[in-house]
């Protein structure tokens, strides 16, 4: 669905990203795991067209993304950011109702009511977006990809400083609906835990490269993982034989 090819990003002489290669499967759920400050942000805003790059190839399909106008890649891919610079002040409904403007309201799959319930935000639907908690900003926007209907949603730490309740319906939400509405996710996330249960493949970035891309199995035993965030992980399974790494 999605081919990214030597993606290369520099900004003066500093490379950001450099000689990344992958592609997404349709339906698919792919977490992008690495240290801090190693590129994993930069790539979902190249592939998003949020900051220019005019030598890398990156297809949607046959279709060249960076080629398209921004309200084309919209109605293909969703993005929710990891920070916001200040928004409008929508109420919740207002602020979720634009995520749709990428498409004709006949075209429109998904209700606003239904999609409003569903990340628990019918309560405070009238709130400005103002006067949201941290938490609550994180659904928001959440759910206003949701909305957006659009095939491929890119997630960057959206479960960062959720309550342990909100984070775990939020994880269960992306397996959902990826399942139902037949989503594909790009995810990037510090939550290891999270990426071994939900994801069907695990990319991960260190130091601007791609230095890994296979599915979690290869990184349950945590060996690989110590080594790459260069801290010593131990494996617990529970009941189920669910394995964490702590
Ligand atoms: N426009 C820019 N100018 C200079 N440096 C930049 C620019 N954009 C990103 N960087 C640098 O590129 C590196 C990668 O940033 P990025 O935000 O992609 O990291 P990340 O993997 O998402 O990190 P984190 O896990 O901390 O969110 C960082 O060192 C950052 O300072």
């Amino acid at each position: 669905m999605l081919t990214v090819d030597k993606l290369s990003y520099s900004v003066g002489n500093k490379t950001i990203l450099a000689d990344i290669n992958f592609d997404l499967q349709h339906n698919s759920l792919t977490c992008i795991l690495g240290p801090n400050g190693a590129g994993k942000t930069s790539l979902l805003k190249q592939i998003c067209g949020l900051s220019k790059n005019k030598s890398a190839t990156i297809k949607f399909g046959d279709e060249d993304l960076l080629a398209m106008t921004e309200l084309q890649r919209a109605a293909l891919i969703a993005y929710v950011p990891q920070k916001t610079s200040s928004l409008p002040d929508f109420s919740v409904r207002e602020f979720i109702q634009q995520a749709s403007y990428c498409h004709s309201a006949k075209t429109l799959p998904i209700d606003l009511d239904a999609i409003l319930l569903t990340c628990e935000l019918k309560t405070i639907e009238k709130q400005s977006l103002s006067t949201l908690s941290g938490g609550e900003m994180q659904r928001v926007l959440f759910a206003s990809s949701l909305y957006q209907a659009s095939p491929l949603i890119l997630l960057d730490e959206v479960t960062a400083g959720l309550d342990p309740a909100h984070h775990d319906s939020i994880c269960q939400l992306i397996h959902k609906t990826k399942e139902l509405h037949k989503l594909t996710y790009l995810w990037v996330t510090h939550d290891i835990n999270a990426a071994l249960r939900y994801a069907d493949r695990i990319l991960i970035l260190k130091n601007s490269k791609l230095i890994f891309d296979d599915t979690p199995d290869a990184l349950k035993n945590g060996i690989l993982l110590s080594e790459i965030f260069e801290k010593e992980f131990k494996v617990l399974s529970d009941e189920q034989g669910q394995k964490y790494l702590i």
